[in-house]
């Protein structure tokens, strides 16, 4: 009688805690997207933690079993992952205006981020000014013409340094990154940032790259969210106290402009100027410009040069070409860059296999939605994961293999039209510098190729180059790339 008795109150137990379950913690109508198992308060961490690879590489295979629109619960933060060129284009073409909000990083919660960032902002007024502005003015074709001579005299200097080198290993990416910082100072305000050697004495490069490293750091609280207050590993603190050291370096530059302002405007502090932007304001967009466009430019040239030296055919190629175009003494100018289409091919191929923003930046529901026939409700987060979109073999043959000729036969264009080809993110967040890193990184590329030959320390070949890689705020070559310069063309 006793076991009937139980296996009665069981019956009954059971329907009932599956009906609290559900009214509790599965919203009725919401039919979610599938996800790898997860549970009460760790969500799916160890799905992730389990698999011991880089993050963008674990998704990429979670996203085969459990499909192109997935959810991965971080914590206790829900969020949805698109992982192939349609679940792309319904997140960033056809849901774009409910699916572009963001939330604001927590180590970047500070009082003037929240206020006025550009990056981290919903798609507000400001914001839409902001990208106005950057279309039409700070990056519009003028401007960028007006710039091209410093940006082809802060690539010579370069060149010239590393002539200088001839015969030593270097870390290339120490030099890229401070010619990016440069060229982005004469943008920004008309002014070097960076000095080569010993003379790097403002201590922009440091203060820029430790604010990329607390961006990049894992905060706990993106995965608890209730922990935010508590900044437990400082990060926050960290950040506020960087960006404060930051904004001095340029202050009296913005003060003096402030008073000297006149005629048609020269670079993005003139244009904020003129439109009324201040001073706390313009420090935000003054960071966000050197941040973003510092990193993903550098992150890309080092694995355009790693790529070339692992395929010497396809490094000979591009030599010819621009003895051809640009002739074998002389050097490269941003004008002879439409006339190579190989090289660009390379950057684009380079672009493929090696997204410096693999998820782009992680959106936000503003709304719920309906994607793909499931349910994204308003606040969860949306990744796209442009790595696995990249290498699908529904649309790329053979895609881990390094071949630009693939963009010689195809019309894809990283402009965002091509939901496959997706570097830069597509739709209303698309990148604003795309104008100005096109424009770089096949200058600094093909002036390196063409300047110097390069080798391998420790008589390494170049089949045994190795490409791992490291995510942390953009995706890396993973030990960074060291290399022997050896000058290829005298002095021009
Ligand atoms: C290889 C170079 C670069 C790559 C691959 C890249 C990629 C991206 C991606 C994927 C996004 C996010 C798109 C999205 O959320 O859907 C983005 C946003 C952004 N990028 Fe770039 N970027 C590069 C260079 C630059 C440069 C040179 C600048 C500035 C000078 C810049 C400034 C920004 C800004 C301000 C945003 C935020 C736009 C917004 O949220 O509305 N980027 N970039």
């Amino acid at each position: 009688m006793e076991a009937v008795a139980a296996l009665s109150l069981l019956c009954c137990t059971i329907p009932l805690i599956i009906l609290l379950y559900l009214l509790l913690f599965k919203p009725r109508h919401y039919n979610l997207p599938p996800s790898p198992p997860s549970w009460p308060l760790i969500g799916s961490i160890p799905a992730i933690l389990g698999s011991n690879k880089p993050l963008h590489l674990t998704l990429t295979d979670l996203a085969k079993t459990h499909g192109p629109l997935m959810l991965v619960t971080l914590g206790t933060a829900p969020t949805v992952v698109a992982s192939t060129r349609e679940a792309a284009m319904e997140v960033l073409k056809s849901h774009d205006k409910s699916l572009s909000g963001r939330h604001i990083r927590m180590s970047f919660r500070i009082k003037e981020m929240n206020k006025h960032s550009l990056v981290w902002s919903n798609c507000t007024d400001t914001w839409k000014l902001l990208r106005r502005l950057a279309r039409t003015e700070i990056f519009s074709p003028k401007m960028l013409q007006n710039q091209e001579p410093v940006r082809e005299r802060k690539v010579g200097e370069l060149v010239e340094f590393l002539r200088e080198k001839e015969g030593k290993v270097l870390m290339i990416t120490e030099f890229v990154f401070g010619t990016l910082l440069n060229i982005l100072g004469n943008v920004i305000f008309s002014k070097d940032v960076f000095g080569y050697g010993e003379k790097n004495e403002i201590g922009m490069q440091s203060l820029i790259k430790e604010l990329l490293v607390i961006g990049a750091s894992p905060n706990v609280a993106e995965f608890y969210p209730v922990l935010e207050p508590l900044d437990m590993q400082g990060l926050r603190r960290r950040c506020a106290d960087r960006v404060s050291r930051v904004n001095k370096l340029w202050e009296s530059t913005v003060k003096e402009r402030r008073i000297s302002r006149s005629g048609d405007p020269k670079d993005m502090l003139d244009v904020l100027l003129d439109n009324g932007f201040d001073d706390v304001q313009i420090n935000v967009l003054f960071l966000e410009t050197f941040g973003p466009g510092s990193e993903t430019s550098s992150a890309t040239i080092e694995w355009a040069i790693a790529e070339l030296i692992r395929n010497p055919d396809k490094l000979a190629k591009v030599r010819q070409e621009l003895d051809q175009v640009v002739g074998p003494t002389s050097q490269v100018k941003e004008s002879h860059i439409p006339q190579l289409p190989y090289l660009q091919a390379c950057i684009k191929e380079t672009m493929r296999l090696h997204p410096a923003a693999p998820f782009l930046l992680p959106h936000r529901a503003v709304e719920t939605c309906q994607v793909m026939g499931y349910t994204i409700p308003k606040d969860y987060q949306l990744l796209v994961n442009a790595y696995a979109i990249q290498r699908d073999p529904k649309s790329w043959k053979e895609p881990s293999k390094f071949m630009p000729e693939r963009f010689l036969e195809s019309e894809a264009d990283y402009n965002g039209n091509y939901f496959d080809f997706i570097p830069f993110g597509s739709g209303r967040r698309i990148c604003i510098g795309m104008p100005l890193a096109t424009r770089t990184i096949p200058l600094i590329v093909s002036s390196l190729v063409h300047n110097f030959s390069w080798s391998l320390p420790d008589g390494k070949r170049p089949e045994e180059l190795a490409m791992n890689e490291m995510l942390s705020l953009s995706l890396a070559i993973d030990p960074s790339l060291t290399i022997i310069p050896k000058v290829r063309i005298p002095h021009a």
